[in-house]
């Protein structure tokens, strides 16, 4: 543990950056910092602030000085978008990590967040995946650039505390869903996808849907709520160079989660799959043992969630993101 660590609540009345604020994950966490009583929460779309400009990220960071940094911005995609611009995924990623992290350490900012993803293990680690597993074995194709910025990511976490002595910290989230996902075919996850996917068809009264892949491989999934509720936990009582796995600890085929999206949506129809397209990592499956450690656990049941994510999609149809 940092010497400048001590554990319990963050300072209500400090400035908070949620980098990424209208993304999935930065939402839901500004929404909960919010809901926690934090009275200042600074973020910028990326029209007002393009994290890629190194210059200006400096003069943001030096300008509202926060004490407090959630880096939830990222490029971020499914299997086919990771598979099709890993450059992108790559490039964009490694500038935008690093850029708000120097500028957060120019400004010796106390605690900072930094997330990663699942897909840094390797693509046949032990399942369900221990932290120390890092390292130990070649990625997953279909998302290797992504990994490797994400690594870069956790890297320099652990060189800042080494050299600077600040306790921040990493956290590895399995994949997510929920209010504010993007829901674009081609370029979302699987989950928002399919509840796409299978809604259209229930509007259009089809009788088939085609999904990716063979529905073999196994994921984990939390819904966003929960994660937001993890990362606060961990800013308020973890310390440690090690990312931490956020994840429920519990994981299904995606044969069976187009099921339950199906019965969600009430889709009777077939289902077919078109093997062309990626499977990506066989099981993907977080071993949450050290977040259990830190004190926290998932609420959000995978049906309940999913639920509400319908609901949620059906309301905001008209404003989804496309990308
Ligand atoms: N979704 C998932 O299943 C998982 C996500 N994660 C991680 O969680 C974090 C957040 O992901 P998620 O919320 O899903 O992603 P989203 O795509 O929903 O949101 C990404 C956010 O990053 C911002 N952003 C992207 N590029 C730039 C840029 N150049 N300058 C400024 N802002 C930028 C976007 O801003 P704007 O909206 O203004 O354009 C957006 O708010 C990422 O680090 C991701 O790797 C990890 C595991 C799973
Ligand atoms: C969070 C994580 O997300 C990505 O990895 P992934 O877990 O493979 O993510 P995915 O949600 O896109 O797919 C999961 C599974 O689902 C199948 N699948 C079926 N039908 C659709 C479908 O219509 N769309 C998508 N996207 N997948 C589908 C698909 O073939 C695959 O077998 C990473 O690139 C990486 O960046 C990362 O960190």
């Amino acid at each position: 543990m940092s010497d400048s660590f001590t554990p319990g609540p963050l300072d209500r009345d400090a400035t908070v950056y949620v980098a990424g604020h209208r993304g999935l994950v930065g939402s839901a966490i500004w929404r909960r910092l919010a809901a926690e009583g934090f009275t200042r929460l600074v973020g910028a779309t990326s029209s007002e602030l393009d994290l890629k400009d190194r210059d200006k990220v400096f003069a943001f960071l030096a300008e509202h000085k926060p004490r407090y940094v959630v880096l939830a911005a990222a490029k971020v995609g499914g299997i086919m978008a990771n598979n099709t611009y890993p450059v992108d995924f790559l490039s964009e990623n490694l500038q935008i990590q690093l850029n708000v992290m120097d500028a957060a350490l120019e400004q010796r900012v106390q605690r900072l967040l930094f997330l990663g993803s699942s897909c840094i293990y390797p693509k046949l680690a032990p399942q369900p995946i221990p932290e120390d597993s890092l390292l130990t074995g070649h990625l997953e194709p279909t998302n290797d650039a992504y990994a490797i910025a994400k690594i870069a990511g956790i890297l320099q976490v652990q060189a800042v505390r080494r050299q600077y002595d600040l306790p921040w910290i990493s956290a590895m989230p399995t994949n997510l869903y929920g209010p504010g996902d993007n829901f674009s075919p081609q370029g979302s996850h699987v989950l928002p996808a399919l509840i796409r996917r299978y809604d259209e068809a229930v509007r259009d009264g089809a009788t088939e849907v085609t999904n990716w892949g063979t529905g073999s491989p196994r994921r984990e999934f939390l819904h966003v709520d929960d994660m937001a509720h993890a990362c606060l936990h961990l800013l308020e009582h973890y310390d440690g160079p090690e990312q931490v796995n956020v994840g429920t600890g519990k994981d299904s085929t995606i044969k069976e989660i187009a099921e339950t999206i199906a019965g969600v949506v009430g889709f009777e129809g077939t289902t077919n799959w078109d093997t062309s397209k990626p499977d990506g990592t066989p099981q993907k499956l977080l071993d949450v043992s050290k977040l259990a450690k830190a004190g926290w656990t998932a609420r959000i049941g995978l049906e309940e969630g999913l639920r509400s994510t319908v609901e949620w999609y059906r309301a905001h149809q008209g404003e989804l993101r496309e990308k």
